[in-house]
């Protein structure tokens, strides 16, 4: 099984790829993982989605909306960052933007006078402060090999830190099996009530939402794409049902129907 991820090696995406691949190939765009897998060129994709403390990944969700994938299977995996950098005087901090954020309580109270740089991932950073000892990065302490030291471990704002990644395939992978379902909806149309109509069908049918996000359609103001997960598979007649009624709704835009899957909690 080949997949593409998000690199350079030691990312976090890395980690949870290892969990679903053997081989492992990188390129530093999320939207090109999502297109590697849409264009047949990878068995397998896995993109990063939600974190427990700074929400959404944007570039994840908009890549689902523009292209045609399927998603097999959801990871929860936690995030537990340390501090890398060859000395303990630095004056940048490199990450990735989540993994900055994720660390902004530390940063503050420890670091006030660092100049933060958002960085491609983890590992793009860990490879800046591995180039030039006035640069320190955020990322998974196993990163450090022997020319970088863990100045600080466990730095992540709350314990509870995790990170939400889906495993893309290729659309004919689609799959009606498992315990959840993700729909990327885009109604092309704004009225009042919109948003509700689109969730009394899996209220009416008792299927509970575990997120709703929306998006901008990206066509003009105030117009958007609205990610919804639920918890029941696509093989229940009252998914069916749902889908169908939301179907009906988005008659002047689309649904994408990206699957239903299972959730895996892998630690590394
Ligand atoms: O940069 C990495 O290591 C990634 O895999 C990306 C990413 C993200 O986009 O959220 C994944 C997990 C962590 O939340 C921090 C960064």
């Amino acid at each position: 099984m080949r997949a593409l991820t998000l690199g350079p090696a030691g990312t976090y995406s890395h980690r949870a790829t290892r969990a679903v691949a053997d081989e492992v190939e990188f390129t530093e765009s999320v939207a090109s993982i999502v297109a590697g897998v849409a264009d047949g060129a990878y068995d397998r994709g896995v993109v990063p989605i939600e974190n427990s403390i700074e929400g959404s990944v944007t570039e994840s969700l908009d890549a689902l909306a523009d292209h045609e994938v399927a998603v097999v299977e959801e990871i929860v995996t936690p995030i537990r960052h340390a501090l890398l950098a060859q000395s303990p005087s630095f004056d940048v901090v490199a990450s990735h933007a989540q993994a900055l954020a994720q660390c902004r309580g530390y940063l503050d109270a420890e670091h006030p006078d660092v100049q933060l740089e958002a960085v491609a991932s983890t590992a793009r950073g860990v490879e800046r402060a591995r180039e030039d000892d006035t640069v320190a990065a955020i990322g998974h302490p196993d990163n450090a090999g022997d020319d970088l030291r863990v100045l600080a471990e466990d730095i992540q704002d709350r314990t509870s830190n995790a990170t939400r990644f889906v495993v893309l395939a290729p659309v004919s992978e689609r799959s009606e099996a498992g315990g959840k379902s993700s729909f990327v909806v885009y109604p092309n149309r704004n009225y009042p009530g919109l948003l509700l109509e689109l969730l009394e069908p899996f209220a009416d049918r008792d299927i509970n939402l575990s997120r709703v996000e929306s998006r901008p359609s990206g066509e003009r103001l105030g117009d958007y794409v609205f990610h919804i997960d639920v918890e029941a598979g696509l093989y229940e007649d009252r998914t069916q049902d749902a889908l169908a009624d939301i179907e009906a709704l988005a008659e002047h835009g689309w649904v994408r129907v990206l699957g239903s899957y299972d959730t895996a909690h892998v630690l590394y």
